[in-house]
């Protein structure tokens, strides 16, 4: 205790008595002094730099050191509170360090029984534990649930003590890190962008001072610092933030943290108009969100994938599935409608916007609304669906009140741009009621605004793809040609199929106003061919109107008629959109085409080309465009596109097979794989040399796809060893298709990742298994292979996880599992599709945990086994048949690596027989060589039971009589 002389004097004994635990920062702010001076006030009288505290605090400290109640200064009665225990106990620590475990797992559910369990039981004794566990809490809302209020409620007292300096720095470090993604949160009533810097500093403050190395709390910090950016509206403070976090996020290894993280990057890289890196990372984190079983940001993921394929053109249908996903994962009753919810809506009205379905569109948005209005969002991520859900069903003034909501928007929340916004919709709503000029200025104003504001590419894309349209319309021809160009470049910069079509249409407009109809006509039937191809109904029938007008005015006969029948389409669909705003006349200067038949040459490529270059279309859509673009080149020419295996074997895929086809051009699909298109005759004198032309374009425009990510299925990526192919020994890769799987495995080696091997029987899954742990670190260490189809069912999981003598009868001895057998290193499950139903939980629970439950031990044991499986069968049938569950499925996906057939790898056929024939030769012998009838023979063959079918005919071959010096085919006896 400190005596009265010491108080009295309040020398260092005293000073350090009375702040007991309390780290000096803290005591300095209850005391409201600095750090330095409590340090200064508590070294030895003799120090040079030794102060002693003085006036009304020293009064005040003197009296709390005689166990007086302190008078002066009113911070003072806090200390207090700070003589109660606030550093953890080690049994406190130990009882909140699993819960760990579910935040890793985000098992959210899971993790906030825990916590509320020992917050409510009183085992947490010490404003330490109490305020850590609170924190976790806090954190399960936030992200977990996307409860913030919530997590508000759990984390505020803990930052009543934090303020009052009453917690240990290693606790107080989390509940600022937590307050700091809090008041980040997507919550326009605390969203607090000053509160996220003042938490921020005193986190980094801490974590310095108390020398404390957490990559996860850092993450944290820089996941609210992004946050706050975005919620700002600050694209250029978003870039340089979001740089800092992907530095952090190398340091963390919780996996849910990761994929929080890598969330914010996906949105970066959308919001930068990195669209197919978007879409690519949108679709990557809703995989892996799903293998976590982390429901909210797969919803998350979903929504926002949705969105990006609607921006690829894909058609509704296809996003409307993502959509339904989403809500599965996160909606259905699981959890509330939060800030993710409102993306899910903007996708799903989009989609039903294209399919005419306004009525449904609009209650979905007004779903979305609510969420808006529950967490006084900005109202603009909903405002394009709603103005074009306006403007196609005439309902104008409805389109006015929309735009003054957005200029009066008065939030916090981006809320330059959501004005920005307010600019676009009333140049929208000029241009319906024919005030071209008025519109053009606006829309050039709200494209100006957000050049300002820096990113943001869609408003961007949309502003000043209007203005094209309302400068023509206001015959402003030199400013819509300049605008033009400006609107061809950010395109080109932040590629949309679905843009792009919509910009054909303005420019088709455009030439039509300057007398160029032929050109005009060219533009608009480009853009009608995606927006059909796209579904996307609205679209459709509008540039179909425009189209036809336009022909009209150049005097075409028989559009009379076709504008009728565009009309009822437009009637049928509920569209009520005027004509086009401000039609004015429209120049007839070219003679409309005369006749009907295909027209050839350089000119009528025009189309064609424009409609395969259409920049980020996906490939099923490049597919279809191809196959349409020739049926409108050459009417009834039946076009069709097959895929081709290696042995010339079509497959179709697209268009009419009935009538047999007299020309093809083959082509790449992107990926190596062969496809070929083709026409039925008569063709016209170029025609042939047109459909090659054509077939390279779209090979060309396919590859493209496939680089920039707008393919449907992302293959993963190559990773080449350093210093070229690894060594494999015995493994023979002759072919490029192995080649690249030998890379691959080179690419996985330094992986734990659970790899699926698939592959038809007998095509090397094993050989790539054993290969891979090779390859790997641990191939010092034990390879076991287990083949799930050989073992008994009632015997299966005693020889998986092993057990105790006597847990079973007929268990006579203990027994280690072939799990534990392989512990260190790596198991090889063959045939994975075998695995019986009852034991697909315990080896889910295994591959997450790594932990196993033999049979007859009452506590699980850890192994560390690297696990690699591989099946001939379709999982995901076995999945639809219930055969296999879904969770394991997902689980096991993580990397799947496909053997191609044989037959799919022909240049592997001869190297692999002279392989065999080294192998199997008696020692001492000279190994045959291959005869050229053996070797036609055998590249001629199918293979169907592939590469072993291949050894067992060299074996066989071999078996009988002395070794001749060249093997013939009449020896090789291939059969089948
Ligand atoms: N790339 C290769 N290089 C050398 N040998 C190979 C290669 N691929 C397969 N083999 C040989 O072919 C035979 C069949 O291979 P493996 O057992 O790995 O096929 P699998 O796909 O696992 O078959 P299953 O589905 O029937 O289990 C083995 O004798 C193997 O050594």
């Amino acid at each position: 205790m400190v005596s009265r002389n010491e108080a009295q004097g309040v020398g260092p004994e005293a000073i350090r008595a009375l702040r007991g635990g309390l780290s000096r920062a803290a005591f300095a702010r209850q005391l409201g002094v600095t750090p330095l001076t409590v340090y200064r006030w508590e070294l030895p009288e003799a120090a040079p730099q030794a102060r002693r505290p003085r006036g009304r605090v020293a009064q005040a400290l003197r009296q709390l050191a005689e166990g007086g109640q302190p008078t002066l200064p009113s911070a003072l009665p806090r200390l207090a509170g700070s003589l109660l225990p606030q550093e953890m106990s080690p049994e406190e620590r130990a009882r909140l360090t699993p819960c760990l475990k579910f935040f890793q797992r985000a098992d959210w559910r899971s993790a906030e029984n825990v916590l509320l369990a020992m917050l409510a039981s009183g085992e947490l004794r010490s404003t330490g534990a109490r305020a850590l566990a609170s924190a976790g809490l806090a954190y399960v809302y936030r992200w977990g649930f996307e409860d913030v209020r919530r997590a508000f409620t759990v984390l505020l007292p803990h930052l009543a003590e934090a303020d009052a300096g009453l917690l240990p720095e290693s606790i107080e470090v989390h509940v600022h890190a937590q307050a700091a993604n809090l008041f980040a949160s997507p919550d326009g009533r605390i969203f607090d962008a000053g509160k996220v810097n003042v938490h921020v500093a005193r986190a980094e403050t801490l974590l310095r001072s108390a020398n404390i190395s957490s990559a996860e709390v850092r993450c944290l910090l820089r996941m609210a610092e992004v946050a706050a950016a975005f919620h700002l509206g600050a694209p250029e403070l978003i870039s340089r933030q979001f740089g800092r976090l992907e530095e952090t996020l190398s340091g963390v290894t919780d996996p849910t943290m990761r994929l929080m993280a890598t969330h914010g990057i996906a949105h970066e890289a959308a919001i930068r108009g990195e669209a197919s890196l978007a879409t690519r990372r949108f679709r990557e984190l809703a995989q892996g969100a799903a293998r976590l079983g982390y429901g909210l940001l797969e919803a998350r993921s979903l929504a926002f994938l949705a969105q990006r394929r609607l921006d690829e053109a894909c058609e509704p249908d296809e996003a409307l599935a993502l959509v339904r996903r989403a809500r599965e994962a996160a909606w259905d009753g699981r959890l509330g409608r939060g800030f993710s919810f409102i993306f899910a809506a903007r996708a799903e009205a989009d989609a039903l916007l294209r399919l005419a379905r306004f009525t449904e569109a609009e209650a979905v948005l007004d779903q979305g609304d609510a969420v808006v209005e529950d967490l006084a969002w900005t109202p603009h991520p909903l405002v394009v669906q709603r103005a074009r859900l306006f403007y196609l069903t005439g309902r104008y003034a409805d389109m006015r009140r929309l735009a003054v909501r957005l200029s009066s928007y008065s939030g916090s929340i981006q809320q330059a741009l959501t004005h920005a916004y307010g600019v676009w919709v009333e140049a929208l709503a000029d241009w319906v009621e024919g005030n071209a000029q008025r519109s053009a200025e606006s829309f050039a104003a709200a494209h100006a605004r957000v050049l300002e504001l820096g990113g943001w590419p869609y408003l961007r894309r949309d502003s000043i793809i209007a203005e094209v349209g309302a400068r023509a319309a206001a015959n402003q021809f030199p400013e819509a040609r300049a605008a033009l160009r400006r609107a061809r470049a950010t395109v080109e910069q932040f590629p949309s199929a679905w843009s792009t079509a919509l910009l054909h249409r303005h420019e088709g407009w455009l030439l039509a106003r300057e007398g160029r109809s032929r050109e005009a006509r060219e533009k608009l039937e480009a853009s009608l061919a995606t927006f059909t191809l796209a579904g996307d109904l609205p679209e459709t029938a509008l540039t179909r109107r425009t189209l036809l007008r336009v022909a009209q005015a150049a005097g075409e006969p028989g559009t009379e008629s076709a504008l009728l029948q565009s009309e009822e389409e437009l009637r049928r669909h509920g569209i009520t959109a005027p004509p086009d705003f401000s039609p004015g006349p429209l120049h007839a200067q070219e003679a409309p085409p005369t006749d009907a038949a295909p027209r050839l040459g350089a000119e009528s490529l025009m189309v064609p080309f424009e409609r395969l270059s259409v920049r980020g279309m996906g490939a099923p859509l490049i597919q279809r465009e191809l196959v349409a673009v020739l049926e409108g080149l050459f009417p009834g020419c039946a076009p069709r596109l097959e895929e081709l295996d290696s042995q010339d074997r079509a497959t179709p895929l697209l268009g009419q097979t009935d009538i047999p086809a007299s020309e093809w051009v083959e082509l790449s699909d992107g990926y190596g794989r062969r496809l070929r298109v083709g026409v039925a005759g008569p063709l016209p004198a170029d025609g042939r040399a047109l459909l090659t032309a054509l077939a390279r374009l779209a090979g060309f425009a396919l590859e493209v796809a496939v680089l920039r990510g707008f393919a449907h299925h992302v293959e993963p990526p190559l990773r080449e060893p350093e210093g070229g192919a690894p060594e494999m020994p015995g493994f023979i890769a002759a072919s490029p298709a192995m080649q690249r799987l030998k890379a691959e495995l080179a690419g996985l080696s330094g992986s734990r990742a659970t790899v699926i091997v698939t592959g038809e029987s007998g095509s090397g899954k094993e050989v790539v298994a054993r290969g891979l742990h090779r390859l790997s670190a641990r191939s010092e260490r034990p390879y076991v292979a287990f083949n799930c189809a050989a073992v008994p069912r009632e015997l299966f999981e005693g020889q998986l996880f092993g057990y105790r003598r006597g847990a079973y009868t007929g268990a006579t001895a203990d027994h280690p599992g072939v799990i534990r057998t392989a512990h260190g290193g790596t198991l090889f499950l063959d045939e994975i599709g075998e695995l019986p139903l009852e034991v697909q939980p315990k080896l889910l629970r295994f591959l997450e945990n790594g932990e196993i439950f033999p049979l007859g031990e009452t506590r699980p044991v850890q192994v560390d086994v690297r696990v690699i499986a591989a099946t001939h069968r379709d999982l995901g049938k076995l999945v639809r048949e219930g055969r296999f569950r879904e969770d394991l499925y997902y689980r096991l996906q993580v990397v799947p690596v496909r053997v191609p057939p044989l037959r799919e790898r022909r240049e592997d056929i001869l190297a692999l027989a002279r392989h065999f024939i080294a192998q199997l030769t008696p020692e001492g012998q000279e190994p045959p060589t291959l005869g050229p009838d053996a070797m036609a023979a055998l590249v001629a063959h199918p293979w169907p039971g592939n590469v072993r079918e291949l050894r067992n005919v060299i074996e066989r071959s071999l078996a009988f009589g002395p070794l001749p010096a060249v093997l013939g085919a009449d020896r090789l006896r291939i059969t089948g």
